[in-house]
């Protein structure tokens, strides 16, 4: 145990880790040659594609320190986004030091605070990294006295590094023997093993990844997690390396994985401990329960595919704990589940992983937040659909969440993110100058406000200048309504959204407008309405035409106008109907993107 060292890596987002992560395989050839690319630890399709790490990987490495002495290095890469903070806050559980990357171009951001705080009220060492030292714009001795200011270390203690070039990683590997403390714990005492992360493999079950705190586990020994009482045999054990490799146990200290063959994903919970059967430890404390922030329906395409859909999600919750779901009915799209998410980014990622992983074609209904009703009898319920917003004259009020905000910017865009915070109902509570030219501010804005478009507007209006974190305030009264959608007088409840009754007019005429561009026109005129109770507030018509396909093909080659015909058909598929209105799948969230 004294050789083995348990660190995360954890940063703003953007600000290297991924990248400096491979460095660090790379030093300790933990890869070789054929299987090397880049972003190692990203492994989901997804995240290369779009630049961004979702999940937190785990990977073990082997160090022969300037000593002489071998080391194993379990090291956890983690997403930087505001959406995918409760990863870092489980990696961390698992550690006992982390990395602290700064972006020496960017300095101190906000998610740098907020994953440093969730790093120190776990302990952990802090080991400072000031990365990115070899771009031409990179600030050292500025970004490191903001370093010295955060965290209290000295300046010897930072060390400058660089992903692209490795400038550093020789350095970071001796810090990380050298100042991260050994994990601590009993190997003869009863197993406790506690699961900070898992994912399904439809050949060999759960794989559940575990940190063992006490005692060790030996591959083909009875195990039983305590807290769902599910009891089974250890089939394999081993390290995370870039393949996963079987071992004969996993120590006390160390991290790895264990595949039981369980197949019904409900058995096994991150945050549960593993222990023996025969000679079982107590439950370790698990992990703060997650509180999503977002709420949409999530509905299968096709209406059969109810079952599967919640297979698939069952299934998608092993790997991401943040998720949570209910079934729920719709009048225009029957039977699906309403789901709770982070933010609008993982509602977006949960949707393309339920598609790439599990095949399954969803709509994905207006999102919103948690209100809190208080009916005319002074009972208080949470409503999470706008379906269950009672009528004006059976409710006394409704409340809705509010949020803390941190927003990090430099002088020159105060005025352009006040008017922002100003238009989306915030209030500035606090200015600090963190330097003469970088300002930090603090809003109280309701959650509401927040969910759709700040993020991508904070990001346009300060030219990626000003990075945000946010926690959960309290409830405040609100003046909500229900705001429907028509087509050809038709209510499209999948459409439906609450919001703000200063707003209403706001979002009504944003949808229908965007809506008009997403429909597909069709042979009839289709009339797009905003409608709050029988009033109307926007309107848009779309014309009538046929798209007629075969158009190009004159002539008379019957094979290639059934094949465009076809084309047509499978894209119909993709379509929901609503009264004859035909609506495409992807129109369900687009339409809330709101110029
Ligand atoms: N010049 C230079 N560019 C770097 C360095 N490290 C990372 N980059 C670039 O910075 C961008 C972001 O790097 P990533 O490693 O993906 O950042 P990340 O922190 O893992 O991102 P998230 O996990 O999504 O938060 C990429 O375009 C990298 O090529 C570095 O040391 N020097």
């Amino acid at each position: 145990m004294k050789h083995i060292r348990n660190f995360c890596v954890i940063a703003h987002i953007d600000h290297g880790k991924s990248t400096l992560s491979d460095r660090l395989l790379d030093y300790t050839q933990s890869v070789n040659e054929r299987e090397k690319m880049d972003q190692q630890l990203d492994d989901m399709d997804l995240e290369r594609e779009r630049g961004i790490t979702i999940k937190s990987h785990a990977i073990q490495m082997h160090y022969t320190h300037t000593d002489g002495q071998a080391y194993v290095f379990n090291m956890i890469d983690t997403p930087g986004h505001v959406d995918f903070s409760y990863e870092v806050s489980r990696s961390i559980a698992a550690c006992e030091g982390a990395l602290l990357l700064v972006d020496a171009t960017q300095g101190i951001q906000a998610q740098t605070i907020s994953n440093l705080f969730l790093a120190l009220e776990h302990d952990l060492e802090i080991i400072p990294v000031l990365n990115k030292v070899d771009m031409e714009t990179a600030r050292i001795e500025e970004m490191a006295d903001q370093m010295i200011e955060l965290t209290g270390c000295a300046r010897e203690d930072i060390i400058e590094a660089s992903g692209k070039t490795g400038i550093g990683v020789p350095d970071i590997m001796k810090a990380v023997v050298e100042r991260v403390p050994a994990p601590e714990g009993d190997p003869a005492a009863p197993l406790q093993a506690l699961i900070f992360d898992s994912v399904f493999n439809p050949f060999r079950g759960v794989i559940a990844y575990v940190r063992v705190m006490q005692g060790e586990l030996s591959s083909l020994q009875q195990i039983k997690f305590v807290a769902t009482g599910a009891e089974y045999q250890a089939n394999e054990v081993g390290a995370m390396e870039i393949t996963p490799k079987p071992t004969k146990k996993i120590g006390c200290g160390d991290v790895g994985y264990i595949i039981t063959g369980v197949k019904n994903s409900s058995e096994i919970k991150v945050g549960d401990t593993v222990t023996l059967k025969d000679n079982p430890g107590e439950m370790l404390s698990g992990f703060e329960e997650v509180k999503p922030m977002v709420f949409a329906g999530i509905f299968p395409l096709d209406n059969d595919d109810f079952e599967p859909l919640r297979d698939s999600l069952e299934k998608l919750q092993l790997n991401d704990a943040s998720l949570i779901f209910e079934p729920e009915t719709s009048a225009a799209l029957g039977y699906g589940f309403r789901c709770g998410f982070l933010g609008m980014l993982h509602l977006e990622i949960v949707q393309e992983r339920l598609f790439r992983e599990f095949g399954m074609d969803v709509i994905t209904t207006v999102p919103n937040v948690t209100y809190r009703v208080t009916d005319t009898k002074g009972v208080v319920t949470e409503i999470r659909n706008p379906a269950e917003l009672p009528e004006q004259n059976n409710r006394q009020k409704v409340e809705e969440p509010i949020i803390y905000a941190q927003i990090i910017t430099t002088t020159d865009y105060i005025g352009s993110i006040m008017n922002l915070c100003i238009e989306k109902r915030g209030t500035l509570t606090k200015q600090t100058y963190l330097s003469p030219l970088r300002v930090e501010l603090h809003f109280e804005l309701p959650l509401a406000e927040i969910v759709f478009d700040f993020y991508d507007r904070l990001k346009s209006i300060s030219r990626g200048y000003a990075s945000f974190d946010y926690q959960p305030k309290d409830y405040q009264e609100t003046d909500l309504v229900r705001m429907d959608i028509k087509l050809n007088g038709e209510n499209v409840d999948a459409l439906s959204a609450l919001v703000h009754r200063s707003k209403a007019q706001y979002v009504g005429r944003g949808m229908c407008k965007k809506l008009k561009e997403l429909l597909p026109r069709q042979q009839f005129m289709i009339a797009i309405q905003a409608a709050i109770g029988a009033k109307v507030i926007a309107r848009e018509t779309l014309s009538a035409m046929r798209k007629d396909v075969t158009a190009k093909c004159y002539g008379g080659d019957i094979s290639r106008k059934r094949k465009l015909l076809e084309k047509q058909k499978a894209g119909k598929r993709k379509m929901r109907q609503f009264g004859k209105v035909e609506v495409p799948q992807k129109a369900f969230l687009e339409c809330l993107k709101l110029d």
